[in-house]
């Protein structure tokens, strides 16, 4: 059944220490970025989402970018287990999260590891990202959790960033949006729209033609306005320093069967 609802998760006191790998670390104001975690949150109940708090996790600097520890597939949810050691004691709360909606849970075995962030959904298309944090592994257990239920699962490699939705996310109508510098092969894409900035590869489906997006993307925005989109913009600069965007700070979940 169609729903909106979305997992978000409360920024842990130790953000700042969270992981950076592609990029240069810098101050994180953890005030700020609680300030714009909860903009981010009004901005999904202003459009229509529920938002759907899980038990927030203190001890894990990186647990506010909850799209990692979980993929969904219909009422299905996948829980990830993170290529970075760190990350994995994340998962607990999300797994109670995604129970309590009335979802079937799959889990992530060992040996594989995969991030959410290298999960890409274009209808019942999954472009999985292997690279830092997602394994060979990883790819055959998405694919066994959601090939049986018609899904197709294409593989991709990613190289140059930490996931394959820091390089790209899609339009509703199915663009791959990104930067091709990012992109290790990309003739993978068929239908691909070159943005102005790199943060402008990133947006969350709202509904209709809304994409929400980050504000450092001001070229893209104008440039998605101009193409009939209406974007919604947040400041995220905070959770950007830490290599995270607008998609990895929550979960839609679309199809819940309760
Ligand atoms: N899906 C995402 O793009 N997640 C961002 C995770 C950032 C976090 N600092 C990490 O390195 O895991």
């Amino acid at each position: 059944m169609p729903s909106k609802k979305a997992l978000i998760r409360r920024p842990s006191p130790r953000l700042a220490e969270g992981l950076v790998t592609h990029i240069e670390r810098e101050k994180v104001d953890v005030d700020l970025a609680v300030e714009q975690w909860e903009a981010y949150a009004d901005a999904l109940r202003t459009n229509g989402w529920e938002t759907v708090e899980v038990e927030p996790a203190d001890d894990c600097p990186d647990s506010v970018f909850v799209e990692d520890t979980v993929v969904m597939f219909r009422n299905v949810a996948l829980i990830a287990r993170s290529g970075a050691e760190s990350r994995r004691a994340e998962t607990d709360g999300v797994e109670e999260a995604v129970a309590g909606l009335g979802c079937s849970v799959n889990w992530v075995w060992e040996p594989a590891t995969l991030d959410g962030g290298d999960v890409l959904k274009i209808g019942d298309t999954i472009l999985a990202g292997r690279g830092g944090r997602t394994n060979a592994a990883g790819i055959q257990q998405l694919r066994a959790a959601f090939e049986p239920l018609g899904a197709r699962v294409v593989t991709v490699p990613v190289s140059k960033v930490l996931h394959l939705k820091s390089a790209v996310t899609a339009l509703p109508d199915g663009t791959v949006i990104g930067r091709i510098p990012m992109l290790d092969v990309p003739s993978l894409f068929p239908r691909f729209l070159p943005v102005p900035e790199q943060s402008g590869a990133h947006v969350v489906l709202l509904g209709g033609d809304k994409l929400l997006m980050a504000a450092s993307a001001p070229k893209t925005a104008d440039l998605f306005s101009d193409l009939g989109y209406e974007p919604v913009v947040v400041d995220i600069s905070e959770f950007e320093k830490l290599e995270g965007c607008v998609t990895c700070l929550s979960v839609r979940l679309r199809e819940l069967y309760a």
